[in-house]
């Protein structure tokens, strides 16, 4: 099987530990996995007994350093009116899982000391905390529970977001219930500059601060850079200029995500903003917008850039396919090109084909996702490929691409 998108209407999913391999990922655009009550819809290869739903269930990340207000976010949530039964997981990655937390967003029940696996909310919706976090862990948990439509959850302070989305990122191969809506990151207004700059209560990278050489790489960094949705907790704690700061900063780290200022975690909306996002299917032109205006450098770590470029042929897919597999899996550039290390932790694009459909691009660290959007809207002419990363705003980067691109 090639992992060229041109050759099925399927995307595939691609692990660099396992070329061979290509996991086929079935798309937004396949309506029978979508329909959960159309008898005839019902797709083969997934096994599901009548009193499970067949339809995968969105899970959003909440992530955020230390206190910067994730838990207050879920109980925010917890007590809107949303229409939908959530379960609320309590991610502890082996550090101590917060006793406080668990308190806070379970209610009294919880208090007594065993451990429970489910603990009602309001709305219906149910909390339970797991150890394990991988993927299977979570589908035991739903198959114990039932049906809950939507899925939190929080990790806890220093994890970074790169290492978990993968976990979600998964190909309907293995038989996944679950799916990646979106990664919400929360920063403390005050202190996310003095995190960013002295990578401020960063324990467990105290070490690499003295070792390496070079800007520093917080976790308040990789946070960041992998959010698509970035809100900007405790504005009440901070002056209008010192939160305008804030936001440039944020901004020119991560120029994809949206971003919202927000006191006590409230936000201005859920649909879209909180749940629902869709972060990882579609890629619209407008997605791409923002990103591609900015050019700023304002932190010196991580960077958004967009690499412009024409509209490719049929015959330059392979070439573009191979640009992305050598940035990606082994962290280079094609061709000859003198560049510096660097790092990619976030990809989206949008390639217009000549006669085709554009093809749309997804990346997380080097994972990466290929799919076929609809018939190109009149004459799009340019493509985008927006990168979020250390290194990133190389000229090389373009420089190479064109170059392979010319070689087809
Ligand atoms: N002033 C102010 N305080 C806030 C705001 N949002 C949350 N807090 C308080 O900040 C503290 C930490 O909030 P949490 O929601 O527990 O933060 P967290 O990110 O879940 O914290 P950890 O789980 O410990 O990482 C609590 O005392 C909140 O009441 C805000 O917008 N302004
Ligand atoms: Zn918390």
């Amino acid at each position: 099987m090639s992992v060229e998108p041109s050759d099925d209407e399927a995307p595939a999913l691609i692990q660099p530990e396992d070329k061979a391999k290509v996991a086929m990922e079935v798309s937004e655009e396949v309506p029978q996995l979508q329909s959960v009550n159309d008898d005839d819809a019902v797709p083969d290869l997934v096994a599901a007994p009548s009193d499970k739903p067949t339809s995968k269930v969105p899970i959003t990340i909440v992530t955020g350093y230390l206190g910067a207000g994730k838990t207050t976010l879920l109980n925010y949530i917890l007590t809107e009116q949303h229409g939908k039964k959530i379960a609320v997981i309590l991610n502890e990655f082996g550090d101590s899982i917060d006793i406080e937390k668990q308190l806070t967003v379970s209610d009294a029940n919880a208090t007594d000391a065993r451990p429970v696996d489910f603990v009602p909310l309001a709305n219906g919706c149910i909390c339970c905390s797991v150890k394990d976090v991988g993927v299977a862990a979570i589908e035991n948990l739903m198959e114990q529970s039932g049906n809950f439509d939507y899925i939190l959850l929080e990790t806890t302070g220093l994890a970074d977001p790169g290492n978990i989305a993968p976990l979600f990122w998964l190909d309907d191969g293995l038989g996944s219930s679950i799916f990646l809506d979106g990664i919400v990151t929360l920063v403390d207004a005050k202190n996310v500059l003095k995190s960013l700059d002295e990578g401020f209560g960063d324990e467990q990278k105290e070490d690499e601060k003295h070792d390496h050489h070079g800007p520093l790489l917080t976790t308040a960094h990789l946070q960041i850079s992998h959010a698509d949705v970035i809100l900007i907790n405790k504005a009440d704690l901070v002056s209008a200029e010192e939160l305008d700061k804030v936001v440039n900063r944020i901004r020119s780290i991560n120029g994809l995500a949206k971003i919202e200022t927000t006191t006590r975690s409230q936000v201005s909306q859920l649909e879209g903003l909180l749940l629902d996002l869709h972060a990882y299917d579609a890629v619209s032109d407008k997605d791409l917008q923002f990103a591609s205006k900015g050019h700023s450098h304002l932190d010196p770590s991580i960077s958004t850039t967009t690499i412009h470029f024409p509209a490719i042929s049929e015959s330059q897919v392979a070439q573009f396919d191979e640009y992305l597999r050598t940035i990606l899996w082994e962290e280079q550039l094609p061709g000859s090109f003198a560049y510096d290390p660097f790092e990619i932790h976030r990809l989206k694009g949008r390639v217009p084909v000549h006669g085709g459909k554009p093809l749309l691009i997804q990346g997380v660290r080097n994972m990466y996702e290929t799919t076929e959007g609809k018939q190109n809207d009149g004459d799009e002419e340019e493509a985008k490929l927006v990168l979020i990363g250390k290194g990133v705003g190389q000229p090389a980067f373009r420089e190479s691409l064109i170059a392979i691109l010319q070689a087809s």
